[in-house]
Protein backbone atom coordinates (compact mmCIF):
# COMPACT_ATOMS: atom_id res chain seq x y z
CA UNK A 1 0.00 0.00 0.00
CA UNK A 2 1.62 3.28 -0.84
CA UNK A 3 1.91 5.49 1.89
CA UNK A 4 0.00 8.99 3.20
CA UNK A 5 1.06 12.29 3.08
CA UNK A 6 1.11 11.95 6.60
CA UNK A 7 3.61 9.52 6.90
CA UNK A 8 6.57 10.22 4.74
CA UNK A 9 8.73 7.26 5.47
CA UNK A 10 10.69 8.05 8.46
CA UNK A 11 11.03 4.28 8.41
CA UNK A 12 13.55 3.19 5.65
CA UNK A 13 12.32 0.19 5.52
CA UNK A 14 8.86 1.50 4.51
CA UNK A 15 11.08 3.72 1.75
CA UNK A 16 13.31 0.74 0.58
CA UNK A 17 10.18 -1.35 -0.07
CA UNK A 18 7.98 1.38 -2.12
CA UNK A 19 11.09 2.80 -4.00
CA UNK A 20 13.34 -0.45 -4.60
CA UNK A 21 11.27 -4.07 -3.76
CA UNK A 22 7.67 -2.63 -6.08
CA UNK A 23 9.58 -0.85 -8.47
CA UNK A 24 8.10 2.60 -7.71
CA UNK A 25 11.78 3.92 -7.92
CA UNK A 26 12.01 8.16 -7.62
CA UNK A 27 9.39 8.95 -10.08
CA UNK A 28 6.50 6.65 -7.84
CA UNK A 29 7.65 8.95 -5.12
CA UNK A 30 7.64 12.08 -7.13
CA UNK A 31 4.11 10.89 -7.67
CA UNK A 32 3.07 10.76 -4.29
CA UNK A 33 2.94 14.79 -4.20
CA UNK A 34 5.04 14.60 -0.98
CA UNK A 35 5.95 18.29 0.17
CA UNK A 36 9.52 17.34 1.60
CA UNK A 37 12.35 15.47 0.39
CA UNK A 38 12.50 11.82 2.72
CA UNK A 39 15.47 12.31 4.68
CA UNK A 40 17.23 9.48 2.98
CA UNK A 41 17.89 11.65 -0.08
CA UNK A 42 19.18 14.35 1.81
CA UNK A 43 22.90 14.40 0.75
CA UNK A 44 25.87 15.53 3.31
CA UNK A 45 26.78 19.79 2.07
CA UNK A 46 29.17 18.96 0.25
CA UNK A 47 27.80 17.16 -2.52
CA UNK A 48 25.09 19.21 -2.84
CA UNK A 49 25.77 21.93 -5.59
CA UNK A 50 26.30 25.09 -4.40
CA UNK A 51 25.31 28.26 -6.65
CA UNK A 52 28.63 29.90 -5.81
CA UNK A 53 30.65 27.20 -7.35
CA UNK A 54 28.69 27.60 -10.90
CA UNK A 55 30.71 29.50 -13.81
CA UNK A 56 28.51 31.61 -14.77
CA UNK A 57 29.94 31.66 -18.67
CA UNK A 58 31.74 28.98 -18.56
CA UNK A 59 31.07 26.54 -21.68
CA UNK A 60 33.00 23.52 -22.50
CA UNK A 61 33.69 23.10 -26.63
CA UNK A 62 30.93 23.15 -29.79
CA UNK A 63 32.35 21.01 -32.11
CA UNK A 64 30.79 21.16 -35.63
CA UNK A 65 31.46 17.36 -37.28
CA UNK A 66 30.39 18.08 -40.76
CA UNK A 67 34.01 18.18 -41.24
CA UNK A 68 36.04 15.55 -39.13
CA UNK A 69 38.52 15.43 -41.04
CA UNK A 70 39.82 18.46 -41.19
CA UNK A 71 43.42 18.84 -39.60
CA UNK A 72 41.68 21.89 -37.86
CA UNK A 73 38.55 19.72 -36.07
CA UNK A 74 40.18 17.12 -35.62
CA UNK A 75 42.62 18.86 -33.45
CA UNK A 76 39.51 20.72 -31.42
CA UNK A 77 38.24 16.99 -30.62
CA UNK A 78 41.37 16.36 -29.44
CA UNK A 79 42.25 19.35 -27.51
CA UNK A 80 38.78 19.12 -26.02
CA UNK A 81 39.24 15.44 -25.37
CA UNK A 82 42.46 16.38 -23.23
CA UNK A 83 41.91 19.74 -21.68
CA UNK A 84 37.92 18.95 -20.91
CA UNK A 85 37.32 15.46 -20.83
CA UNK A 86 33.86 17.19 -22.55
CA UNK A 87 32.41 18.90 -25.51
CA UNK A 88 29.21 18.92 -27.75
CA UNK A 89 29.20 17.78 -30.97
CA UNK A 90 26.61 18.96 -33.69
CA UNK A 91 25.88 18.20 -37.20
CA UNK A 92 26.65 14.77 -36.58
CA UNK A 93 24.64 13.01 -38.72
CA UNK A 94 22.61 10.62 -36.43
CA UNK A 95 18.78 11.96 -37.24
CA UNK A 96 17.04 14.05 -35.71
CA UNK A 97 14.06 11.76 -35.86
CA UNK A 98 16.52 8.80 -34.35
CA UNK A 99 17.17 11.32 -31.46
CA UNK A 100 13.26 12.08 -30.71
CA UNK A 101 12.34 8.36 -30.99
CA UNK A 102 14.74 7.84 -28.78
CA UNK A 103 13.09 10.19 -26.10
CA UNK A 104 9.53 9.63 -26.50
CA UNK A 105 10.44 5.70 -25.86
CA UNK A 106 12.59 6.63 -22.39
CA UNK A 107 8.53 8.76 -21.53
CA UNK A 108 7.17 5.57 -22.40
CA UNK A 109 8.98 3.16 -20.52
CA UNK A 110 8.96 4.94 -17.69
CA UNK A 111 5.37 5.77 -17.61
CA UNK A 112 4.45 1.90 -17.58
CA UNK A 113 3.08 0.66 -14.17
CA UNK A 114 5.58 -0.05 -11.66
CA UNK A 115 4.98 -3.60 -11.75
CA UNK A 116 5.44 -4.03 -15.15
CA UNK A 117 9.03 -1.87 -15.12
CA UNK A 118 9.92 -3.80 -11.97
CA UNK A 119 9.93 -7.11 -13.99
CA UNK A 120 13.24 -5.64 -15.00
CA UNK A 121 14.73 -5.25 -11.65
CA UNK A 122 18.36 -7.01 -10.09
CA UNK A 123 15.74 -9.01 -8.34
CA UNK A 124 13.32 -9.95 -11.13
CA UNK A 125 14.77 -9.94 -14.37
CA UNK A 126 15.85 -12.83 -16.35
CA UNK A 127 19.27 -11.43 -17.98
CA UNK A 128 22.02 -9.24 -15.46
CA UNK A 129 21.92 -7.01 -19.26
CA UNK A 130 18.67 -5.64 -18.42
CA UNK A 131 18.61 -4.22 -15.13
CA UNK A 132 15.55 -1.39 -14.17
CA UNK A 133 16.63 0.03 -11.06
CA UNK A 134 17.17 3.56 -9.29
CA UNK A 135 19.84 5.82 -7.38
CA UNK A 136 22.92 4.06 -7.86
CA UNK A 137 24.22 1.44 -5.66
CA UNK A 138 21.53 2.28 -3.50
CA UNK A 139 22.84 -0.86 -0.62
CA UNK A 140 26.25 0.89 -0.44
CA UNK A 141 25.48 4.26 -0.53
CA UNK A 142 24.81 6.37 3.08
CA UNK A 143 22.58 8.94 0.88
CA UNK A 144 20.25 8.41 -1.90
CA UNK A 145 20.62 9.68 -5.19
CA UNK A 146 16.92 11.60 -7.21
CA UNK A 147 16.83 9.00 -10.25
CA UNK A 148 15.58 6.00 -11.81
CA UNK A 149 16.98 4.29 -14.62
CA UNK A 150 16.92 0.99 -17.23
CA UNK A 151 20.12 -0.06 -18.76
CA UNK A 152 20.51 -2.16 -21.34
CA UNK A 153 23.30 -4.03 -22.04
CA UNK A 154 24.15 -5.17 -26.13
CA UNK A 155 24.66 -8.75 -26.51
CA UNK A 156 22.71 -9.47 -30.29
CA UNK A 157 19.75 -8.83 -31.96
CA UNK A 158 18.47 -11.57 -31.25
CA UNK A 159 19.06 -11.20 -27.29
CA UNK A 160 17.51 -7.86 -27.39
CA UNK A 161 14.40 -8.88 -29.11
CA UNK A 162 14.06 -11.60 -26.95
CA UNK A 163 15.27 -9.64 -23.67
CA UNK A 164 14.69 -5.76 -23.53
CA UNK A 165 11.15 -4.34 -23.07
CA UNK A 166 9.65 -4.32 -26.43
CA UNK A 167 8.28 -0.51 -25.45
CA UNK A 168 11.70 1.05 -26.25
CA UNK A 169 13.50 -1.81 -27.85
CA UNK A 170 13.89 -1.08 -31.01
CA UNK A 171 14.22 2.84 -30.47
CA UNK A 172 17.18 1.93 -28.72
CA UNK A 173 18.78 -0.65 -31.14
CA UNK A 174 18.19 2.25 -33.85
CA UNK A 175 20.08 5.13 -31.87
CA UNK A 176 22.81 2.76 -31.14
CA UNK A 177 23.00 1.17 -34.63
CA UNK A 178 22.81 5.32 -35.87
CA UNK A 179 25.22 6.65 -33.49
CA UNK A 180 27.77 3.79 -34.75
CA UNK A 181 29.47 6.14 -37.36
CA UNK A 182 30.19 8.86 -35.30
CA UNK A 183 31.55 6.73 -32.69
CA UNK A 184 33.87 5.63 -34.99
CA UNK A 185 34.61 8.91 -36.70
CA UNK A 186 35.69 10.35 -33.33
CA UNK A 187 37.70 7.49 -32.05
CA UNK A 188 39.97 7.58 -34.87
CA UNK A 189 40.21 11.60 -34.45
CA UNK A 190 41.00 10.73 -30.93
CA UNK A 191 43.45 7.88 -31.84
CA UNK A 192 44.98 9.86 -34.55
CA UNK A 193 46.02 12.45 -31.91
CA UNK A 194 47.98 9.66 -30.19
CA UNK A 195 50.07 8.85 -33.18
CA UNK A 196 48.02 5.55 -33.68
CA UNK A 197 47.23 5.76 -36.55
CA UNK A 198 45.92 1.89 -37.70
CA UNK A 199 42.38 0.70 -35.62
CA UNK A 200 43.00 -2.90 -36.11
CA UNK A 201 40.89 -5.43 -34.84
CA UNK A 202 41.96 -5.88 -31.54
CA UNK A 203 42.06 -2.10 -31.43
CA UNK A 204 38.71 -1.99 -32.25
CA UNK A 205 37.71 -4.70 -29.74
CA UNK A 206 39.28 -2.18 -26.91
CA UNK A 207 37.70 0.36 -27.98
CA UNK A 208 34.18 -0.36 -29.04
CA UNK A 209 34.26 -4.14 -28.02
CA UNK A 210 30.76 -3.76 -25.97
CA UNK A 211 27.81 -1.05 -25.81
CA UNK A 212 25.21 -0.30 -22.86
CA UNK A 213 22.87 1.99 -23.26
CA UNK A 214 20.95 3.69 -19.78
CA UNK A 215 17.40 5.40 -20.20
CA UNK A 216 17.61 7.67 -17.26
CA UNK A 217 14.45 9.35 -15.65
CA UNK A 218 14.76 12.49 -13.19
CA UNK A 219 11.38 13.02 -11.90
CA UNK A 220 10.52 16.82 -10.48
CA UNK A 221 11.60 16.79 -6.85
CA UNK A 222 10.54 18.69 -3.51
CA UNK A 223 13.55 20.97 -2.24
CA UNK A 224 16.18 19.68 -5.00
CA UNK A 225 18.35 21.77 -3.33
CA UNK A 226 19.20 18.99 -0.40
CA UNK A 227 19.90 16.22 -2.86
CA UNK A 228 21.79 15.19 -6.59
CA UNK A 229 20.04 13.79 -9.38
CA UNK A 230 23.23 11.85 -10.15
CA UNK A 231 26.81 12.44 -8.00
CA UNK A 232 30.38 13.37 -9.09
CA UNK A 233 31.60 10.57 -11.24
CA UNK A 234 33.61 9.86 -14.02
CA UNK A 235 32.52 7.15 -16.32
CA UNK A 236 33.83 3.89 -16.93
CA UNK A 237 33.65 3.87 -20.52
CA UNK A 238 35.97 4.80 -23.96
CA UNK A 239 33.67 7.34 -24.42
CA UNK A 240 30.06 8.29 -23.69
CA UNK A 241 27.61 9.47 -25.74
CA UNK A 242 24.27 11.55 -23.93
CA UNK A 243 21.31 12.55 -25.70
CA UNK A 244 19.55 15.16 -23.09
CA UNK A 245 16.03 16.88 -23.28
CA UNK A 246 15.77 20.44 -23.14
CA UNK A 247 15.38 20.43 -19.40
CA UNK A 248 19.00 20.84 -18.54
CA UNK A 249 21.08 20.24 -15.07
CA UNK A 250 24.24 18.24 -15.90
CA UNK A 251 27.23 20.54 -14.70
CA UNK A 252 31.02 19.21 -15.43
CA UNK A 253 34.00 20.09 -13.39
CA UNK A 254 36.25 22.98 -14.24
CA UNK A 255 39.86 22.82 -14.33
CA UNK A 256 39.91 25.70 -11.65
CA UNK A 257 39.32 24.12 -8.09
CA UNK A 258 35.46 23.59 -6.96
CA UNK A 259 34.43 25.27 -10.77
CA UNK A 260 30.81 23.86 -11.76
CA UNK A 261 30.10 24.42 -15.40
CA UNK A 262 26.48 24.06 -17.06
CA UNK A 263 26.40 21.93 -20.20
CA UNK A 264 23.47 23.64 -22.00
CA UNK A 265 20.98 21.84 -24.08
CA UNK A 266 21.02 22.31 -27.84
CA UNK A 267 18.72 20.82 -29.93
CA UNK A 268 19.91 17.92 -31.95
CA UNK A 269 23.60 17.63 -30.00
CA UNK A 270 25.52 15.08 -28.36
CA UNK A 271 27.54 15.42 -25.14
CA UNK A 272 30.56 13.29 -25.85
CA UNK A 273 32.78 12.66 -22.98
CA UNK A 274 35.71 10.84 -21.98
CA UNK A 275 35.24 7.95 -19.57
CA UNK A 276 38.09 5.76 -17.76
CA UNK A 277 38.99 3.19 -19.93
CA UNK A 278 40.09 6.12 -22.53
CA UNK A 279 41.92 7.87 -19.83
CA UNK A 280 43.91 4.58 -18.86
CA UNK A 281 44.67 3.46 -22.47
CA UNK A 282 46.03 6.71 -23.23
CA UNK A 283 47.90 6.88 -20.22
CA UNK A 284 46.23 10.05 -19.22
CA UNK A 285 46.50 12.46 -22.56
CA UNK A 286 42.79 12.09 -22.47
CA UNK A 287 40.80 12.79 -19.37
CA UNK A 288 37.02 11.26 -17.92
CA UNK A 289 36.58 14.08 -15.75
CA UNK A 290 33.61 14.26 -12.99
CA UNK A 291 30.34 15.51 -13.62
CA UNK A 292 26.93 15.57 -11.83
CA UNK A 293 23.41 16.10 -13.03
CA UNK A 294 21.21 18.40 -9.96
CA UNK A 295 17.66 17.77 -9.33
CA UNK A 296 14.87 19.66 -10.61
CA UNK A 297 12.20 21.37 -8.13
CA UNK A 298 9.80 22.07 -11.24
CA UNK A 299 10.82 19.48 -14.33
CA UNK A 300 11.19 15.71 -15.11
CA UNK A 301 14.26 15.05 -17.21
CA UNK A 302 15.41 12.49 -19.02
CA UNK A 303 18.67 11.69 -20.22
CA UNK A 304 20.06 8.92 -22.88
CA UNK A 305 23.37 7.86 -22.11
CA UNK A 306 24.84 5.36 -24.76
CA UNK A 307 28.59 4.01 -23.11
CA UNK A 308 31.17 2.37 -25.22
CA UNK A 309 33.32 0.36 -23.31
CA UNK A 310 35.83 -2.31 -23.77
CA UNK A 311 34.90 -6.33 -23.37
CA UNK A 312 34.52 -6.97 -20.03
CA UNK A 313 37.29 -9.87 -20.85
CA UNK A 314 39.90 -7.04 -22.40
CA UNK A 315 43.07 -6.41 -20.21
CA UNK A 316 43.21 -2.59 -20.30
CA UNK A 317 46.16 -0.53 -19.71
CA UNK A 318 48.36 2.15 -21.72
CA UNK A 319 48.78 1.17 -25.22
CA UNK A 320 51.82 -0.45 -26.19
CA UNK A 321 51.88 2.30 -29.17
CA UNK A 322 52.54 5.08 -26.51
CA UNK A 323 55.13 2.75 -23.62
CA UNK A 324 56.70 2.24 -26.88
CA UNK A 325 57.61 5.65 -27.42
CA UNK A 326 59.54 5.18 -24.52
CA UNK A 327 56.57 7.41 -22.37
CA UNK A 328 56.33 6.14 -18.70
CA UNK A 329 52.95 4.18 -18.16
CA UNK A 330 51.03 5.78 -15.54
CA UNK A 331 48.53 3.00 -14.99
CA UNK A 332 48.72 -1.00 -14.93
CA UNK A 333 46.98 -3.63 -16.59
CA UNK A 334 43.50 -4.10 -15.21
CA UNK A 335 40.78 -6.77 -16.69
CA UNK A 336 37.80 -4.57 -17.46
CA UNK A 337 35.03 -6.23 -16.05
CA UNK A 338 37.11 -6.28 -13.01
CA UNK A 339 37.26 -2.33 -13.03
CA UNK A 340 33.16 -2.12 -13.55
CA UNK A 341 32.86 -4.08 -10.62
CA UNK A 342 35.01 -1.63 -8.46
CA UNK A 343 33.09 0.72 -9.96
CA UNK A 344 29.41 -0.30 -9.27
CA UNK A 345 30.56 -2.00 -5.52
CA UNK A 346 30.51 1.58 -4.31
CA UNK A 347 28.51 4.69 -4.04
CA UNK A 348 29.72 7.53 -6.77
CA UNK A 349 32.61 9.11 -5.71
CA UNK A 350 34.06 11.72 -7.96
CA UNK A 351 37.35 10.33 -9.59
CA UNK A 352 39.02 7.97 -7.17
CA UNK A 353 37.46 4.80 -9.84
CA UNK A 354 40.65 5.30 -11.32
CA UNK A 355 43.08 4.56 -8.86
CA UNK A 356 42.11 1.25 -8.92
CA UNK A 357 43.87 1.05 -11.96
CA UNK A 358 47.29 3.54 -10.80
CA UNK A 359 50.48 1.99 -10.78
C1 LIG B 1 23.35 3.20 -13.07
O1 LIG B 1 23.76 4.54 -12.88
C2 LIG B 1 24.91 4.96 -13.46
C3 LIG B 1 25.63 4.20 -14.35
C4 LIG B 1 26.79 4.71 -14.88
C5 LIG B 1 27.50 3.86 -15.78
C6 LIG B 1 28.58 4.26 -16.38
C7 LIG B 1 29.23 3.42 -17.34
O2 LIG B 1 30.26 3.77 -17.84
S1 LIG B 1 28.43 1.94 -17.70
C8 LIG B 1 29.53 1.03 -18.62
C9 LIG B 1 29.68 -0.19 -17.85
N1 LIG B 1 30.48 -1.13 -18.54
C10 LIG B 1 29.95 -2.16 -19.11
O3 LIG B 1 28.76 -2.33 -19.19
C11 LIG B 1 30.95 -3.13 -19.63
C12 LIG B 1 30.47 -4.44 -19.88
N2 LIG B 1 29.81 -5.09 -18.74
C13 LIG B 1 30.45 -5.73 -17.74
O4 LIG B 1 31.66 -5.72 -17.64
C14 LIG B 1 29.57 -6.50 -16.81
O5 LIG B 1 28.27 -6.51 -17.30
C15 LIG B 1 29.52 -5.93 -15.36
C16 LIG B 1 28.95 -4.51 -15.39
C17 LIG B 1 30.89 -5.93 -14.73
C18 LIG B 1 28.62 -6.84 -14.57
O6 LIG B 1 29.30 -8.05 -14.33
P1 LIG B 1 28.65 -9.42 -13.84
O7 LIG B 1 29.62 -10.04 -12.91
O8 LIG B 1 28.20 -10.21 -14.99
O9 LIG B 1 27.31 -8.97 -13.17
P2 LIG B 1 26.88 -8.53 -11.75
O10 LIG B 1 27.43 -9.45 -10.69
O11 LIG B 1 25.43 -8.44 -11.90
O12 LIG B 1 27.48 -7.07 -11.52
C19 LIG B 1 28.46 -6.72 -10.61
C20 LIG B 1 27.93 -5.60 -9.71
O13 LIG B 1 27.65 -4.44 -10.50
C21 LIG B 1 26.26 -4.06 -10.37
N3 LIG B 1 25.75 -3.70 -11.69
C22 LIG B 1 25.89 -4.44 -12.80
N4 LIG B 1 25.35 -3.80 -13.84
C23 LIG B 1 24.83 -2.65 -13.38
C24 LIG B 1 24.13 -1.57 -13.97
N5 LIG B 1 23.88 -1.50 -15.26
N6 LIG B 1 23.78 -0.52 -13.21
C25 LIG B 1 24.03 -0.54 -11.86
N7 LIG B 1 24.69 -1.54 -11.23
C26 LIG B 1 25.08 -2.59 -11.98
C27 LIG B 1 25.59 -5.27 -9.83
O14 LIG B 1 24.50 -4.89 -9.03
C28 LIG B 1 26.65 -5.99 -9.04
O15 LIG B 1 26.66 -5.50 -7.71
P3 LIG B 1 26.28 -6.49 -6.49
O16 LIG B 1 26.30 -5.58 -5.31
O17 LIG B 1 24.95 -7.05 -6.82
O18 LIG B 1 27.36 -7.54 -6.46
C29 LIG B 1 27.22 5.97 -14.50
C30 LIG B 1 26.50 6.72 -13.59
C31 LIG B 1 25.35 6.22 -13.07
O19 LIG B 1 24.62 6.91 -12.14
O1 LIG C 1 21.86 12.75 -17.19
C1 LIG C 1 22.91 13.23 -17.53
O2 LIG C 1 22.99 14.32 -18.10
C2 LIG C 1 24.22 12.52 -17.22
C3 LIG C 1 24.07 11.14 -16.67
C4 LIG C 1 25.38 10.49 -16.37
O3 LIG C 1 26.34 11.14 -16.08
C5 LIG C 1 25.48 9.02 -16.47
O4 LIG C 1 24.44 8.34 -16.65
O5 LIG C 1 26.62 8.51 -16.38
FE1 LIG D 1 28.16 9.90 -16.29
Amino acid sequence: MAPTLADPFNDSSALIDFVINQGNGVKGLSELGLKALPKQYIQPLEERMCMTNIVPQGSIPIIDMSNWEDPKVAKSICDAASEWGFFQIVNHDVPIEVLENVKDATYNFFKMPAEVKNKYSKEHSSSNNVRFGTSFTPQAEKALEWKDYLSLFYVSEEEASALWPSICREQVLDYMKKSEVVIKQLLQVLMKGLIVNEIDEAKESLLVGSMRTNLNYYPKCPNPELTVGVGRHSDVSTLTILLQDEIGGLFVRGNEGDDWIHVPPIKGSLVINVGDALQIMSNGRYRSVEHRVVANGSKNRISVPIFVNPRPADMIGPLPELVANGEKPIYKQVLYSDYVKHFFHKAHDGKKTVEFAEL
